[in-house]
């Protein structure tokens, strides 16, 4: 165990709060709902956690989320991950959620987003935690849903920060999705993408100059284009990678053959994230491990992208100043020092 990694402060920036549904919960909210299971137990269900690619995941996953009923389910589970990261000393974290997947199954907007939107005040005063809260949009659905989503978020724009674009990548490029991003940055909304995960480095592209992004969800496949990370390191567009997330999606075959040290030694703002850790095998504490041990990073690189994250997060300057010294003074307290300074 490294005291570094777990007392490290961290920013998580890429969090599907639906995939933080711990199969223990999933249970228990499907008794308190009186929902019957495909699986005949935790560990069953455990079990099934092996996959192949993204839209195998996907499968188990909206198949999970399907107890979620109540104000009160997406409050426990909220509230149950915010805990997780609060234990990880996690100081801030922006958390996607998947509006579609819910009214799609007749649970109201407004339900989901006040379960959710009342756990993350509750953090916030708690433990200091603070947070943003990102709409994501289903990719494979039509561009007309999307839009219509983000006119059920009208009431609520004041707890929104940003939308994104999440679930099956190939065959559901950025284009698709022109209208209704230019209708949510009209509305004030910051604009993320999942592009280049299991998508071409084309899709980074047209995720940046098409939707006019300021963060790339995952981007991993940026390595297949040098033009591509030059352009990336220059502008510092931050990547919110997750390690554990490519690994069990089969993005990489290996740990050891992650791209995350070759992004980082060019000068890319890449950022470390766990992206579904009830399904993937890990909060934020396993994925700075991952990197540890399977791809051999240093204490002063696992530093640089906890600073990397502070930089790409939503904070304010001023948040920014503080959660930056408190990295920076954790790397002193260890004797580790970023390489960019
Ligand atoms: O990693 C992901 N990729 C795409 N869609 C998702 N929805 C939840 N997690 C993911
Ligand atoms: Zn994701």
């Amino acid at each position: 165990m490294s005291a570094f990694i777990e007392q490290l402060p961290k920013v998580e920036l890429h969090l599907h709060i639906e995939g933080s549904l711990e199969p223990e919960l999933v249970f228990a909210l499907a008794r308190r709902n009186g929902i019957t299971l495909d699986y005949a137990n935790e560990a069953a269900l455990k079990a099934a956690y092996e996959f192949d690619d993204l839209q195998s995941f996907l499968n188990i996953y909206y198949a999970g989320m399907s107890v979620l009923q109540t104000e009160q389910d997406f409050f426990d589970m909220t509230h149950a991950y915010l805990q997780r990261a609060h234990s990880e000393h996690v100081r801030h974290t922006e958390i996607f959620f998947d509006p579609q997947a819910h009214t799609g199954r007749g649970v109201p907007f407004s339900v989901v987003v006040t379960g959710i939107h009342r756990a993350l005040e509750q953090a916030r005063y708690d433990w200091g935690m603070s947070s943003r809260l990102i709409m994501s949009f289903l990719r494979d659905l039509p561009e007309a849903s999307a839009i219509d989503t983000l006119r059920q978020a009208e009431p609520f724009h004041g707890w929104l920060t940003g939308v994104g674009l999440d679930s099956a990548e190939t065959g559901n490029p950025p284009d698709k999705f022109r209208r209704v991003y230019a209708m949510a940055r009209d509305q004030g909304y910051r604009l993320v993408a999942h592009a280049g995960e299991e998508g071409p480095p084309q899709y980074i592209r047209d995720a940046l100059e098409l939707l006019r992004v300021e963060r790339i969800d995952h981007g991993v496949a940026a390595i297949k284009d040098p033009a591509l990370m030059a352009e990336l390191a220059e502008n510092r567009i931050p990547l919110t990678v997750c390690p554990l997330s490519n690994l069990k999606l089969k993005v990489v075959n290996t740990m050891a053959e992650h791209p995350m040290g070759e992004l980082l030694q060019a000068g890319l703002c890449v950022t470390v994230n766990s992206d579904d850790p009830a399904y993937f095998g890990g909060y934020m504490n396993a994925n700075y491990r991952a990197l540890q041990q399977g791809l051999g990073m240093s204490n002063s690189e696992l530093l640089q992208l906890a600073l990397n994250s502070v930089e790409a997060s939503w904070l304010s300057p001023e948040e920014k100043a503080l959660l930056n010294r408190e990295v920076h003074e954790h790397g002193e307290k260890f004797g580790v020092y970023a390489p960019l300074g």
